[in-house]
Formats: structure tokens, C-alpha cells, sequence
């Protein structure tokens, strides 16, 4: 696995949330985890690992994500989407799963492959798509800022932002 990879190729140091993905077409998705980690000042580490073609990395990932300084991992994947599972299996970090909308099943086939893990291993599993990469970047915040009062305002002050935006009417030129 290229080590320098990811947006915290110049900081040294591990970002608290990893955010894996099983392809580069999954980017498209997980691009909005990663922008709404970055709109609360939350580092992040962006990967690409893969259950089926890169079996090694996911194994060598998982097993050391913790000990790498990571404290949440968000992994996005479609169709037989294994990845957040098997991550879950090798980790001890909490891991959510975004269901990426696949072309075949609309994201139908990711969400079941995700949500429905055996008791014993969760995942916790968002919607599929956009939605879902947003809320697991603002659920791996909100579980950061157990520990980190400053990035619990942060959060505070992101929703009372998203509620000043909602208009009190609907308007025919909106
Ligand atoms: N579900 C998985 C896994 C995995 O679970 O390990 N690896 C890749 N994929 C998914 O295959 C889809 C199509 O990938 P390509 O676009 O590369 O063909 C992607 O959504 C990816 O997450």
C-alpha cells in the first residue's frame, strides 16, 4: 500500500478517521464524507482498499488501523459490497458502511450486503449514496467529539448553520 497516499500525505501524523473504498468510481460518493469531515476541521485518510481485488491491503489496513492512530473508519463500497464487513472483522475501531448506489440494483444489492451482518461484528450501516457518505462523516465527528470539545461545537455550530438555511415558507423561485 502506497503510505503517502490519502490528504494526510504532508502531516505526519494518522488521521482519527480513515475513509476507505472498494474502487476509485466509489470517489464520486465518498468525496462528501471527506468533504464534510473537512468542512468540521476533522483529518482524514483516504483510501482506496478492496475486499476482492486487493485482499492484502484490506488485511494489512483492518489489522493496523488502530494501532496506526486511527479512531473511526468509514468505508464506502457498491454492489457485493463486502469491504465494510470484512474491515469490521479485523478491527476493533468502529466502522461505518456507506452503500454506494450500484448501476445494476440502484445501491438495493450494497445496502443489504452492508447492513446485514451476523450479531457479533456490526457495522454501522448509513443510507446509500450521498446521504449516507455525509451522515457516516458526521457520525464519525459526533463519536470524535465525545473526546474533543472544540469539535463539539464545531458540530453545534455546523446544524444551527443547516437550520438558519431552511426557509420558514416554500418559494416559487427556490
Ligand atoms: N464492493 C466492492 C469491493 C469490496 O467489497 O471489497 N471492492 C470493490 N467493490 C465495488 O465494486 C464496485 C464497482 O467497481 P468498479 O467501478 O471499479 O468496477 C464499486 O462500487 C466498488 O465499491
Amino acid at each position: 500500500m502506497d503510505e503517502s497516499s490519502g490528504n494526510e500525505r504532508s502531516k505526519g501524523a494518522a488521521a482519527p478517521v480513515a475513509i476507505i473504498m472498494g474502487s476509485q468510481s466509489d470517489w464520486q460518493t465518498m468525496r462528501h464524507a471527506a468533504q464534510t469531515l473537512d468542512a468540521l476541521g476533522v483529518a482524514h485518510d483516504d483510501r482506496i482498499i478492496s475486499a476482492h481485488r486487493t485482499p492484502d491491503r484490506l488485511v494489512a489496513f483492518a489489522k493496523g488501523a488502530r494501532d496506526a492512530g486511527h479512531r473511526v473508519v468509514i468505508a464506502g463500497a457498491g454492489g457485493a459490497a463486502h469491504l465494510p464487513g470484512m474491515c469490521a472483522a479485523m478491527t476493533p475501531l468502529p466502522v461505518f458502511g456507506v452503500p454506494v448506489q450500484s448501476k445494476a440494483l440502484s445501491g438495493v444489492d450494497s445496502l443489504y450486503s452492508i447492513v446485514q451482518m451476523p450479531a457479533g461484528i456490526p457495522v454501522g450501516t448509513l443510507a446509500i449514496g450521498q446521504a449516507g457518505a455525509v451522515n457516516a462523516a458526521l457520525l464519525a465527528a459526533a463519536v470524535l467529539a465525545l473526546h474533543d470539545p472544540a469539535l463539539a461545537e464545531r458540530l453545534d455550530a455546523f446544524r444551527a448553520a443547516q437550520t438558519a438555511k431552511i426557509a420558514d415558507h416554500p418559494s416559487d423561485e427556490a
